[in-house]
């Protein structure tokens, strides 16, 4: 066999190439570290496992090597948390999810949001979302999320006089939950509006857009990776900015209007309830004028609220969906719940009967808690060098994953079969579909729990009441839908629901 000079230094450049990637890149462990998965392809390590085999991976090293335990992907060492170990990190500042997210590659929303370069822009959306959605203050938005998800429900599934399949793959029901939540964060006058809706509905799929490509280049470094994927952005391409024109559009004349009202009525100046008027009265993110930097400023600070609320809840209540329609048994028992509530209120729920649906809570509980990702998607940054209280240490810069499954299949809280779908665990145990607790991490821990966890709790809780009320609500098998996986982490089903009108 013949090879040409040139072969001959093409291959010889790239085993140089691969023996620095591989040199440099190599995971060094020092001694009082969670022990280190062993792992046979240099560089690969463990992603091809954490790629197209996580669940029965991260089942077979917790069972082997404890908790935590180091795994090599994309060419970084993780640290694995369980169910003894995930509270230590969920309740320490050493740990933050913000410089996971800014320096990380999985997720570089701040290359589009600009504001989330400023580290505390996490901390003042988390406290904006605290003060104004608090579960004290959530009764207040009742009606209005009621009436907006009613309009929702209504264009979306409408008349079914006919089983009709709605498939839910593309949205996962993103337009329902997006109309209150604009209510709440734009007020009633623009949330009327179908092209806000939409572009609320639509800001995190589109934004996800970019990260289609694996993060094959993070074997190099996490930051080729994220440089190469937000390439196209720095050559004009923004999938979101459509977005953010529309917003910036509806907006402006609001936010005028409400500073001129304020000024000519005084003290009479009656202050619309949602988070643009909270955020016109703050110190950091109040004016008097409306300037084009101040809206980019109100729009990217709305944005980053809607990635956090409405993509997480509209897939939930989609999981939820699912897990209700898959399972015929339950059906009569919490449809009779709901009509029970509904003659009492006569169609109007109030925050008291909302307290009642405590059936519907408990199947929302065990659907949060069944959904099965292996692992939370938001991972956590080591600071600076950090000792477990087993005596482990872990270096500074560390990513920490959260074994989730470890965590919400446990025997001891769960039982014997703590897989099997558990509908009143919640109830029988006193713990309500938004209640942290050590075996529930849905919602996070500690300071930095979820501070939307009331708010998408009442609307899964409220969608979910009005259809079952309403629908007839069936997979297309009869039987419950397979979910889809992507590495550790899971989808709903894309099957479709089948909706068909309830003889009233
Ligand atoms: C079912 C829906 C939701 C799920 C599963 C969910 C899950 C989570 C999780 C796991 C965290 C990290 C907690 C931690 O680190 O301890 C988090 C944080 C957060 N969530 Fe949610 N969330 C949901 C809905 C919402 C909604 C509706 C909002 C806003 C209205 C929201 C706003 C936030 C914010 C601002 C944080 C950051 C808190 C902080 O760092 O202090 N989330 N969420």
């Amino acid at each position: 066999m013949y090879f040409s000079f040139e072969t001959i230094t093409a291959f010889v450049g790239v085993f140089i190439v691969t023996y620095i990637i591989y040199w440099v890149k190599k995971p060094r462990i020092s001694k009082n570290e969670p022990p280190m998965v062993p792992y046979k392809i240099p560089i690969i390590g463990h992603t091809l496992n954490y790629l197209f085999n996580a669940e029965k991976f991260l089942a077979e090293c917790r069972q082997q090597h404890g908790d935590p335990f180091n795994i090599y992907v994309f060419g970084q060492v993780n640290t694995i948390v369980g169910n003894e170990i995930a509270q230590e990190v969920y309740r320490t500042d050493t740990f933050s999810k913000s410089s996971a997210m800014r320096d990380g590659d999985s997720f570089p929303l701040n290359r589009v949001l600009k504001i989330l370069e400023y580290p505390e822009t996490l901390e003042q959306v988390a406290k904006t979302i605290r003060e104004v959605i608090s579960a004290a203050k959530l009764p207040l938005y009742t009606e209005r999320m009621q009436k907006q998800l009613m309009i929702s429900i209504n264009k979306e599934i409408g008349d079914c006089s006919n089983p009709k399949l709605i498939i839910t793959a593309n949205s996962n029901f993103s337009s329902m939950i997006a109309r209150p939540v604009a209510d709440i964060l734009v007020g009633q006058e623009i949330s009327k509006n179908e092209d806000v809706v939409k572009a609320f509905a639509d800001f995190t799929k589109d934004f996800a857009s970019i990260l289609v490509i694996p993060p094959i280049l993070s074997f190099i470094h996490p930051k080729v990776h994220s440089q190469v994927i937000t390439l196209p952005l720095r050559f004009g391409w923004n999938p979101i900015r459509k977005h953010m024109i529309t917003l910036k559009e509806h907006l402006r004349p609001v936010l005028e209007k409400r500073l001129k009202d304020k000024e000519i009525l005084g003290d009479k100046y009656e202050p619309p309830l949602d988070i643009i008027e909270y955020l016109l009265n703050d110190p950091e993110y109040g004016t008097k004028v409306i300037t084009d930097d101040y809206l980019n400023k109100i729009c990217e600070f709305l944005f980053f609220i809607v990635v956090v609320s409405i993509h997480t809840t509209s897939r939930h209540i989609t999981f939820a969906l699912y897990d209700f329609a898959g399972r015929p048994e339950l059906w009569d028992d919490i449809y009779e719940e709901q009509v029970r509530i509904d003659k009492e209120c006569i169609g109007e729920l109030s925050p008291q009967h909302i307290n009642k649906m405590v059936k519907l809570d408990s199947f929302v509980r065990e659907s949060l808690r069944t959904f099965d990702s292996a692992l939370i998607p938001l991972p956590h940054k080591c600071l600076e060098s950090y000792t477990f209280k087993n005596g482990m240490s872990i270096p500074k810069g560390r990513i920490v994953q959260t074994y989730l499954m470890d965590i919400h299949y446990n025997t001891t809280a769960y039982g014997p079969e703590p897989r099997s779908f558990l509908p009143y665990h919640g109830l029988e145990n006193n713990f309500s579909a938004s209640k942290i607790d050590k075996n529930y991490l849905i919602f996070g821990s500690g300071k930095h729990a979820c501070p939307g966890r009331f708010l998408a709790v009442n609307e899964i809780k409220i969608g979910m009441h009005k259809l079952i009320l309403n629908y007839h609500i069936k997979t297309p098998s009869g039987k419950i839908e397979e979910k889809i996986h992507f590495g550790p982490f899971v989808s709903p089903p894309v099957s479709g629901l089948i909706f068909e009108n309830r003889k009233k």
